[in-house]
């Protein structure tokens, strides 16, 4: 049997006052598999023990299968947890390790078939016989899994069990999650930092924010359709660009959006999500822009909804399979206070010295004019391994200033760019997002019900 959890406006706090988990309201349906994703601190650990009753919920309800559960004991909840460290017993080898739940549920039974399927299942049969130590990180997290799924219970918890993993083995693993859960078919909440593994893996994914659900919803519309600004810059690989924009509406010219020295000419007619712009006449507004919706053309080749703009090559990163350029285009970083703590300190790329200021003067002149803007986006860092510092997602100085360039977009790798070139660049802006200074997506309208299936 696996289960429906539900919660419903769920609140929890250590001390009083600090809510760590605030109202939070999440439906989950038998079978799913739902990734709960946030930077550290965020809360998602307390929602996955307060689910398995390893937690006091001081507000609102938790369901399974429909009747509340809050009060219940661990043990009825007969739901199984795999956490980061993954939690063997040293003195037991794998065959009773994954066996311990077996025999505590019926003390009288033989756990030996279902240890010996289970160990089948993971490919971990060769290793029934080791103990802890004697295995590898990998090899003592699939025996932790094991320990999880042969007792057949109704709902999978996994607290970033892949966290303690090199890059390599952790996809490896991502996969046999996946497959397994998929057969198992068995109702999974799994938590973690990193937003690729939430992507990779969720049926739907939850972010949550300082232990406030920020949006629900498939990989597909969390990356498409993000509700905030957080959402936005939180998920997706390169970074999104951020940039602070101006609203233009003259009664008698072309609606723009101000970028600095630059500005987007939004394409007339009007669709219906730029008409609902017309509001934000004048406002400051921060503009999202995915890497992959700017791409490297001349005016002639814009096709409809395209605007054209220009950008000088900073930076080239050769990925292999594509390239992301760093261009300045004159625009400013989005302005979003209280945007959490920033990202580690990241290496700003090498660079071959020249005449002029040293690197490091022009790193402090350009600190020293965003910081007098005022602050620049930041936010928690994602700790993931496979995101180095200097990797397109963490070139976030100290400061929080990205650097170099304020625009970073992506292209085939034949593409042929150096320091120092003007470049024109074609943004597709059906694909733009616009949000508020409270950081809310306002463009497209956030009533647009996502219809992703292109
Ligand atoms: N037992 C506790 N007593 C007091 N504060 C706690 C306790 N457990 C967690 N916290 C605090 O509650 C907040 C949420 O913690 P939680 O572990 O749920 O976050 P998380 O998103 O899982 O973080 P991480 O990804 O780092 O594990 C944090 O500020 C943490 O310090």
């Amino acid at each position: 049997m696996t289960r429906a959890i539900s919660l419903h406006d769920v609140s929890k706090s250590y001390t009083r006052g600090t809510r760590v988990v605030d109202g939070l309201s999440l439906d989950i349906a038998p079978g799913e598999f739902l990734v709960l994703l946030g930077p550290s601190g965020c809360g998602k650990s307390t929602v996955l023990r307060m689910i398995a009753g390893l937690e006091e919920i001081d507000e609102g309800e938790l369901l399974l299968d429909g009747e509340r559960a809050n009060d219940w004991q661990p043990a009825a909840r007969d739901i199984a947890m795999v956490f980061q460290n993954f939690a063997l017993y040293p003195s037991m080898t794998s065959r009773d390790n994954i066996g311990f739940p077996l025999r505590i549920e019926d003390r009288g039974a033989d756990p030996g078939p279902r240890v010996t399927a289970t160990a089948r299942m993971l490919g971990v049969e060769d290793l029934l016989d080791r103990y802890p130590s004697q295995l590898s990180g990998g090899e003592r997290q699939r025996i932790a899994m094991g320990r999880a799924i042969a007792r057949h219970a109704s709902a999978f918890l996994m607290d970033e069990p892949l966290s303690n993993l090199d890059a390599k083995l952790r996809n490896r693993l991502r996969a046999e999650i996946a497959q397994l859960t998929r057969e198992l078919g068995v109702t999974t909440v799994y938590v973690t930092h990193d937003q690729a593994e939430a992507m990779s893996l969720g049926d739907r994914v939850a972010v949550l924010r300082g232990g406030v659900l920020q949006q629900v919803g498939t990989p597909r519309e969390v990356y498409a359709l993000p509700r905030n600004v957080f959402v936005a810059a939180f998920i997706g690989v390169p970074r999104i660009n951020l940039l602070q924009g101006v609203v233009r509406a003259p009664l008698d010219g072309a609606m723009t959006i101000g970028l600095g020295k630059q500005a987007l000419r939004l394409p007339e007619p009007l669709s219906l999500d730029h008409r609902l712009l017309r509001v934000q006449q004048g406002r400051e507004v921060i503009v999202g822009l995915r890497s992959e919706v700017v791409r490297i053309a001349d005016r002639d080749s814009a096709r409809p909804g395209e605007a054209l703009i220009t950008g000088l090559v900073e930076h080239v990163e050769f990925q292999g399979h594509e390239i992301l350029v760093h261009f300045n285009t004159g625009s400013r970083p989005a302005v979003v206070p209280e945007l959490e703590a920033p990202r580690p300190a990241a290496r700003p790329p090498r660079r071959r010295r020249r005449e002029g200021p040293g690197m490091l003067d022009r790193l402090r002149g350009r600190a020293g004019a965003a910081l007098r803007a005022g602050p620049v986006v930041v936010l928690e860092d994602l700790e993931d391994p496979e995101d180095p510092p200097g990797s397109p997602a963490s070139d976030t100085a100290p400061s929080g200033v990205r650097l170099p360039g304020d625009l970073v977009v992506r292209t085939t790798p034949d593409v042929r760019l150096h320091h120092g070139m003007q470049v024109p660049l074609l943004v597709d802006l059906d694909r733009v997002f616009v949000f508020d200074q409270d950081g809310d997506r306002i463009c497209p309208s956030p009533d647009r019900l996502p219809d992703l299936d292109a």
